[in-house]
């Protein structure tokens, strides 16, 4: 017998109000998105309708006002800032639109430096970080500076970073957004092969509707929930 798959991130029922003076802007009212191991879901919200907030939530940046956010079926909303930072470690991957490297250290270093913070061992850490930038193309950038790459590679030395942990979940706000649309083509391409060999969960938020296109389905934000576009 099968067991039944348990989304590898689950967003049920999401509330996020913003107090500001006398207004409270609710943003999220009930917001519900559940993604699959493997699965690419595509996030095509209008400026302003929540989308970083709903990222911020799923990756336990930010604590929502109501709902629950379950991470490989585990409900997170009840663990202190530590657990919630030590599932974060574990489980969940970042990339954002300008790829925060550190600038003095090398593409081996920035990717391999996640891990070393979770203990893994140098040697281990440093193994699978090159194994993760070859993957991606960049075999033979491993000692370069973000400022002696170029933006494309920046940004696929990002992403490395983000999956080197193998974690559950990727996040992804604009991963492309400051590249030409070649080069954004491309490395979307990188990203879209790592998630599907490593079997992650990917919400990726984008304008661009081409590369939209691109992934298992689309959803968008509409007055605080979420909705499928297809
Ligand atoms: N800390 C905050 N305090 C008050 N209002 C906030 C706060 N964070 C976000 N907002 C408001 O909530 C709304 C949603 O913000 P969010 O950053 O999620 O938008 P977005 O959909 O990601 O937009 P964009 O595509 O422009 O980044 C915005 O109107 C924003 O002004």
């Amino acid at each position: 017998m099968t067991m039944p798959q348990t989304p590898a991130l689950f967003l049920s029922k999401i509330e996020r109000r913003y107090v500001q003076g006398e207004t409270t802007l609710h943003i999220l009212r009930g917001a519900d998105l559940a993604v699959w191991p493997g699965e690419i879901v595509a996030l095509v919200a209008p400026s302003g309708s929540g989308k970083s907030t709903l990222l911020h939530i799923a990756g336990l940046l930010e604590r929502p006002d109501g709902g629950e956010v379950y991470v490989g079926g585990e409900p997170t909303t009840g663990l202190d800032d530590a657990g919630r930072t030590r599932l974060r470690r574990l489980d969940i991957g970042f990339v954002y639109q300008f790829h925060h490297l550190l600038p003095e250290f090398s593409a081996l270093e920035n990717v391999a430096l996640p891990q070393l913070i979770r203990g893994l061992p140098r040697r281990e850490a440093e193994s699978r970080a090159a194994e993760v930038l070859g993957f991606l193309g960049l075999g033979e950038r491993l000692r370069h500076r973000p400022a002696e790459l170029s933006g494309g590679e920046q940004q696929r030395v990002a992403i490395a970073r983000a999956v080197a942990n193998a974690p559950r979940v990727l996040l992804a706000d604009e991963p492309t957004g400051n590249l030409d649309p070649r080069t954004s083509d491309y490395v979307f391409s990188m990203l879209v092969a790592l998630v599907r060999a490593s079997r992650l969960a990917a919400v990726i938020a984008t304008h661009n509707l081409d590369l939209a296109a691109r992934m298992d389905r689309r959803v968008t934000i509409r007055d605080g929930l979420v909705v499928s576009l297809d």
